[in-house]
C-alpha cells in the first residue's frame, strides 16, 4: 500500500485583524488566536499584509514571526516595500499575489508569466535569503509552467472560483473548475513544484481537495474565522482537521 505525503493546514488569520480594526486598538488579539490555531493542531499560520494595510499590520507580522513556533506563511504583493518587510521580517514562506485596492478579497491568480521579468529577481533576492517562495496562481498550464521556469519551488493554486461555484450549486461550473485543478496539480507536481492550495474553502471544500495526492498544504481563513465565532478556535481546527484527513483517507484507499 502506498501512502500519499500527509497534508498540512496552515491557518489565515487576516480576518482576526479585520475583527480588531473595526475599533482599533489591540483586541482580538492576532498572535493570541495563531497560538490558539497551532494548539489545536494548525502546521502553520498564514497572514496577508495588503498594501492598503487594511487587516494585517506591519507589526502583526513581526509579533507572528516573534510570537509562534510554526512556520508563517507570508502573502504579499510583489512590490519593492512588501519585499523588503519581509527580508526583515524573514519568514519561513513568502506567498506572492496579485493585489487590487478596489477587491473585497483576491479574485484572481498572480500573472506569473506576463510579470516573467520583473518577478525572477524578485523571487531570486527571497530564495538567496532562504525564503521559501510561493506564487499564488490559477490552475493554468502557462503560469505553472511560469512559476516552474521561475524557480520558485511552491504554487498554491487560487481554488477560490471552485469554491464560489460549489457553494452557489452551479455543477456546471464547478466540474469545470475542479477538473482545472485536478489537472493542474498534477501538471505542477510533474515539473517539479510543491503544491498548495487555498481561498474559499469550507470543510466540504478541503475534505474533497485534501483527496488530491499532489497538494501538501492548504491555507484557511475566512471560513474557519466564522466558524471560530460559534465554536471556537479550537473546535473548528480540530473539525477541520478531521475533514482533511478523511479527504486524504479516501486517496489510501484508492491507492491501496
Ligand atoms: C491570497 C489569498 O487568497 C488570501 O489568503 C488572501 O489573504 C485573501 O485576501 P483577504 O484575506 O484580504 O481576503
Ligand atoms: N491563500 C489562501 C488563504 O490564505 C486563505 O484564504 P481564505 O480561506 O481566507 O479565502
Amino acid at each position: 500500500m502506498s501512502h500519499p505525503p500527509s497534508i498540512r493546514l496552515g491557518v489565515n488569520v487576516d480576518h482576526v485583524a479585520t475583527i480588531r480594526n473595526a475599533r482599533g486598538g489591540d483586541r482580538p488579539d492576532v498572535v493570541r488566536i495563531a497560538l490558539a490555531a497551532i494548539a489545536a493542531g494548525a502546521d502553520g499560520i498564514t497572514a496577508h499584509l495588503r498594501e492598503d494595510r487594511r487587516h494585517i499590520r506591519d507589526s502583526d507580522m513581526a509579533r507572528l514571526k516573534a510570537g509562534i513556533a510554526k512556520p508563517l506563511n507570508f502573502e504579499m504583493a510583489a512590490t519593492a516595500e512588501m519585499q523588503g518587510i519581509a527580508l526583515a521580517t524573514k519568514p519561513h514562506a513568502v506567498c506572492l499575489v496579485p493585489e487590487r485596492r478596489e477587491e473585497l478579497t483576491t479574485e484572481g491568480g498572480l500573472d506569473a508569466a506576463g510579470q516573467y521579468n520583473a518577478l525572477a529577481p524578485f523571487i531570486a533576492k527571497l530564495n538567496d535569503a532562504g525564503i521559501r517562495v510561493s506564487l499564488f496562481i490559477a490552475a493554468d498550464p502557462r503560469q505553472i509552467e511560469a512559476a516552474a521556469k521561475l524557480r520558485a519551488p511552491v504554487i498554491e493554486i487560487h481554488t477560490g472560483g471552485w469554491c464560489d461555484a460549489v457553494v452557489e450549486d452551479d455543477k456546471e461550473k464547478a466540474d469545470a473548475e475542479w477538473r482545472r485543478i485536478v489537472e493542474g496539480a498534477a501538471l505542477a507536481k510533474s515539473a517539479g513544484l510543491e503544491v498548495h492550495a487555498g481561498h474559499g474553502l469550507d470543510y466540504a471544500t478541503a475534505e474533497t481537495i485534501a483527496a488530491l495526492p499532489e497538494i501538501v498544504e492548504l491555507n484557511i481563513g475566512y471560513f474557519m474565522m466564522g466558524e471560530a465565532l460559534l465554536v471556537g478556535v479550537a473546535e473548528t481546527v480540530r473539525t477541520m482537521r478531521a475533514a482533511m484527513d478523511r479527504g486524504r483517507a479516501t486517496l489510501k484507499i484508492r491507492t491501496a
